[in-house]
């Protein structure tokens, strides 16, 4: 009996299953949108794995062409590989395509910050940020990202010298996360001479993403769960190593309360807006907000970025109309995204172009000596001598246009939208595939090559808008591009004025990616030094 109820309960939930992933496929065909048929159950989870989620995009492109549909749990998703198609999704129809989707598995706390807030609440949020990432915070920070590098420098050198063959991603994010401690809040925590501290190791493990994430499973198959997983505080990244960063956040906030301490970092900064005395608060009502892309305080100094290349992050229209505060939870979630977000992607781009320029050593000389014509008698690197770095900035956005950390990213649809005969509906997820763009041939000639050049003055003019989407773009854009280039240019300079890169028994050729959050060497990236 027992068994013949099993059986029944089993073949419903085929037929369910089945039926379901009929309907999806014939949502998209209705509304003539080419794309895969979904498997019951698994829907297209299996392929994304198999593939990772980059190249499941650009075979995505291949196969049904620069549109395409598919489904993520019960949410039409719409591929678009289109650049014009994005100039609008992505800017001039922005307050269609604000948000991104609310998984609503970031935990109470995560749900504070900017990059999963929605609509007016993100427009505040975000405008109190803007000040915070301009290019004269940046040049503030110039002597505390130096601190950092002349101790990676310290530690390359005994690499150097005994010969050691090394895997560049783990050493890079001990850099990138001592200059985040540094400069985002004022502390000191050294993960390069103790790579165990419990900063690294936490943050290493929150980014530790696999397809079996109990998150991510439960959102994507039993999404019925969520209300129950969510109260064994099951959440996309683990709520210890959230924990332990929100205990620290506080920590130091609470320091500086008491203390009265004021420094010049990008936590000060926050709190100076919470208290009401930032930039931010003098704003007048009509005043536009700060463009995201062009820094108007500095705009006769040349810029860490190319702005060709980030059209569309113009803010058009000022974001909010209030003069917001953020809250302490509003500033402990920035400062916690912010960690995450900036140490990862960074410590990922320095670890490919390391990578790159050991097989290229062509390229390595030429980087090397345009460094040095800026350089002449300089001894460390400023704000102004690497905004001058021509051939570093094109060297820089062909690692991140050959492998941009984030495989991909999106926005959700909130008001039903048109274009040329193809309906969108209010709740379908727009998804913007960054690495199939950027590998796709019709843009990029040779996409798999690395070839700084396409980046050169007279080539960038050529590149069409919205094929380079690394940072993203439009007013959602990421918030710390500016800060990103300025970092890993940083970085780079010291290393490539005291070492040569040179591969070695362990570097892998082709390099095997990993593409399950953000994209890194499966293997690791193997190189050694020696010193010049
Ligand atoms: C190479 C380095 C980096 C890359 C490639 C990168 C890439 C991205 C991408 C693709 C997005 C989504 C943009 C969109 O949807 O249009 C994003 C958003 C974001 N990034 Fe970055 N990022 C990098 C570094 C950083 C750093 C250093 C920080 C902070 C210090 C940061 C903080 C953020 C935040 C907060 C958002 C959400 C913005 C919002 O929703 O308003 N990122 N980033």
């Amino acid at each position: 009996m027992l068994l013949a109820w099993l059986i029944g309960i089993i073949a419903c939930l085929v037929v369910y299953y089945v039926l379901s992933a009929k309907r999806k496929f014939e949502y998209w065909q209705k509304r003539g949108v080419p794309g895969p048929r979904p498997w019951p159950f698994f829907g297209l989870f299996v392929q994304k794995i198999k593939m990772g989620m980059g190249k499941f995009d650009a075979w995505g492109n291949q196969t049904y062409g620069r549109v395409w549909g598919s489904f993520e749990r019960d949410q039409p998703v719409i591929t678009i590989n289109d650049p014009d198609m994005l100039r609008l999704i992505l800017v001039k129809d922005f307050s269609h395509f604000i948000n991104r989707r609310d998984a609503d598995i970031n935990g109470p706390l995560l749900d504070n910050a900017v990059s999963v807030l929605h609509d007016q609440k993100w427009k505040d949020v975000r405008s109190a940020l803007i000040p915070t990432f301009t290019s004269g915070r940046l040049k503030e920070m110039n002597g505390l990202i130096n601190e950092c590098c002349d101790i990676l420098i310290a530690n390359l050198g005994k690499k150097a010298d005994s010969g050691e063959e090394f895997e560049c991603q783990g050493l890079f994010r001990t850099v990138t996360m001592d200059v985040i401690a540094s400069t985002f809040f004022g502390t000191k925590i050294d993960s390069q001479n103790d790579p165990n501290n419990a900063f690294t190791k936490n943050a290493t493990e929150a980014f530790n993403f696999t397809a079996l994430n109990p998150a991510l499973i439960t959102y994507l198959f039993f999404p019925w769960a969520l209300p129950l997983v969510k109260k064994f505080d099951v959440q996309f990244i683990n709520k210890k190593y959230i924990d332990f960063f929100v205990e620290n956040t506080k920590e130091i906030i609470k320091m500086r309360t008491e203390s009265n301490v004021v420094r010049k970092d990008f936590l000060q900064l926050m709190l100076n807006s919470m208290q009401g005395t930032g930039k931010n608060s003098e704003r007048k009502l009509a005043e536009p907000v700060a463009d995201l892309a062009v820094d108007t305080d500095e705009s006769q100094d040349a810029d860490i970025i190319s702005h060709h290349l980030s059209e569309g992050s113009f803010q058009e229209k000022p974001l909010s109309h209030k003069n917001y505060k953020l809250t302490l939870d509003e500033v402990v979630a920035q400062s916690i995204i912010f960690f995450m977000a900036g140490f990862e992607t960074t410590a990922t781009t320095l670890t490919f172009l390391t990578y790159c320029l050991a097989l290229d050593q062509g390229i390595q000389d030429k980087l090397r000596q345009s460094i040095e014509e800026v350089m002449q008698d300089l001894e460390e690197p400023t704000y102004a001598a690497i905004a001058q770095m021509q051939y570093l900035d094109n060297c820089v956005n062909e690692i991140l246009r050959l492998y941009p950390p984030a495989s991909k990213t999106e926005r959700e649809c909130n008001a039903d939208w048109e274009y040329k005969g193809l309906k969108i509906a209010k709740g379908t997820l727009v998804t913007i595939p960054i690495y199939a763009i950027q590998r796709d041939p019709e843009f990029w000639p040779n996409p798999d090559v690395f070839d700084p050049d396409r980046f050169s003055y007279e080539n960038k003019q050529k590149i069409k808008p919205y094929t380079f989407t690394t940072f993203g773009q439009g007013p959602r854009n990421c918030i710390g591009m500016r800060f990103a280039y300025y970092e890993i240019k940083m970085v780079m300079v010291h290393i490539l004025r005291n070492f040569r890169i040179l591969p070695c028994a362990k570097t892998e050729v082709p390099l095997i990616l990993k593409d399950m959050g953000f994209i890194s060497p499966k293997n690791g990236a193997w190189v050694r030094l020696e010193r010049l």
